[in-house]
């Protein structure tokens, strides 16, 4: 399934962009006034094969749950039990994530792709990933990784399972009628793997790719630093090889999120990242399947320090930029109203000619 999606993924559609950057000179408003928008519109556009692309509607945020084993080094201050219970909270529609879905209009579709202790009874109705009501799909791959501190996290076996969960998931939800596909995690202690990615991604030091994740002291931040700066020399991680880098040092919802960002790229619907988990497996997908950028869009610059390293790698501006540090997929809702908006200008918006406007 990795292989044939892999294959699917092709480049942009040159003719597609052309005629949107056509159109664009010719909408009522001063060339280029629309900034970053007018790009994106254009790469939108090569992606869909087709001028104006469609509108990215309906949304659908995929929040992959998963646990790690290297939360044993203490490089973060919340109990493990969190994300399970954070997984009813979004059932019951109570989490940050719920209520900018809410107000974008988005579905949310949780995974548990490999919590580690046992979800609190759900609210949720158990099935396939539609768009609808929260709703939680079981895909466990193990209950959590192995300790990137001590072992590999993952086998390669379990590696590809995730990533394919991933995967299947785009497959749904764009079965089901999404547009656009949203990135969302949850999982204590998945910032550590996320900097481990990206520092094996980029070659960047750990230093520079490790935040403070959920906001953790000096002493916690100095130790998270040396995890990944640790676990980098033990696991000499090789970027040409990615299932072996997200195996060596990732975590099951990182593996997932790269194979949603694939499955969306092969059906060539674009998929708005969230924050630095997001980006982390963005590197994964690009490694694995370059011309999946093209499906990429930045929903956000996460304060995660990585998330900047990982975005400039990636060539991606993040459209927002607001300080947020959260994950479940908030920056990317937040920044769903400005990709509708650039597309819909090429939908709606008169020409010079149709208006009866003088150009200059
Ligand atoms: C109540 C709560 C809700 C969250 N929602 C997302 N995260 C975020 O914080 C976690 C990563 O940070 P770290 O690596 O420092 O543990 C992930 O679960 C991520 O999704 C949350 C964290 C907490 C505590
Ligand atoms: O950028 C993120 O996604 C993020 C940052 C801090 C904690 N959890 C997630």
């Amino acid at each position: 399934m990795l292989e044939r999606t892999i294959a699917a993924i092709g480049p942009l559609d040159v003719a597609a962009m052309t005629a949107a950057g056509d159109l664009h000179r010719r909408l009522t408003k001063p060339a280029g006034s629309l900034g970053a928008l007018e790009d994106l519109s254009v790469r939108l556009a090569g992606l869909a094969g087709t001028c104006p692309p469609p509108l990215p509607e309906p949304a659908a945020v995929a929040i992959f749950a998963g646990d790690h084993g290297v939360h044993a080094q203490a490089v973060t201050p919340w109990p493990q039990e969190v994300t399970a219970q954070m997984i009813a909270n979004f059932l019951a529609g109570g989490a940050v994530v719920n209520a900018f879905a809410r107000q974008a209009g988005a579905s949310v579709t949780v995974v548990d792709v490999g919590v580690g202790t046992p979800l609190p009874t759900t609210p949720g109705e158990p099935g396939p990933a539609t768009l609808g009501a929260p709703r939680l799909v079981t895909a466990n791959v193990r209950p959590g990784t192995r300790d990137l501190a001590v072992t590999a996290a993952l086998t390669r076996d379990e590696t590809r399972a995730a990533v394919e969960t991933g995967i299947r998931i785009a497959d749904e939800l764009i079965d089901g009628g999404a547009g656009i596909l949203l990135t969302g995690d949850m999982g204590i202690g998945n910032t550590t793997p996320a900097a481990a990615l990206i520092a094996a991604f980029t070659g960047a030091d750990p230093a520079e790719t490790t935040g403070r994740g959920t906001g953790v002291d000096d002493a916690t931040y100095a130790r998270k630093v040396a995890v990944v700066r640790d676990a980098l020399r033990r696991h000499a991680p090789d970027p040409a090889d990615p299932l072996g880098v997200l195996a060596a040092v990732g975590g099951l919802e990182h593996a997932a999120l790269a194979g949603l960002i694939l499955g969306a790229a092969a059906r060539r619907v674009p998929v708005l990242l969230d924050g630095v988990i997001a980006v982390s497996a963005a590197l994964a997908a690009a490694a694995l399947a370059p011309d999946a950028t093209g499906a990429m869009v930045a929903g956000h610059r996460s304060a995660e320090p990585g998330a900047t390293v990982a975005l400039h790698r990636l060539g991606l501006e993040p459209l927002i930029d607001l300080g947020l540090r959260l994950g479940e997929g908030t920056g990317a809702l937040l920044a769903l109203p400005v990709v509708t908006g650039a597309v819909r200008v090429l939908h709606e918006v008169a020409t010079f000619d149709s208006a009866g406007v003088s150009e200059k």
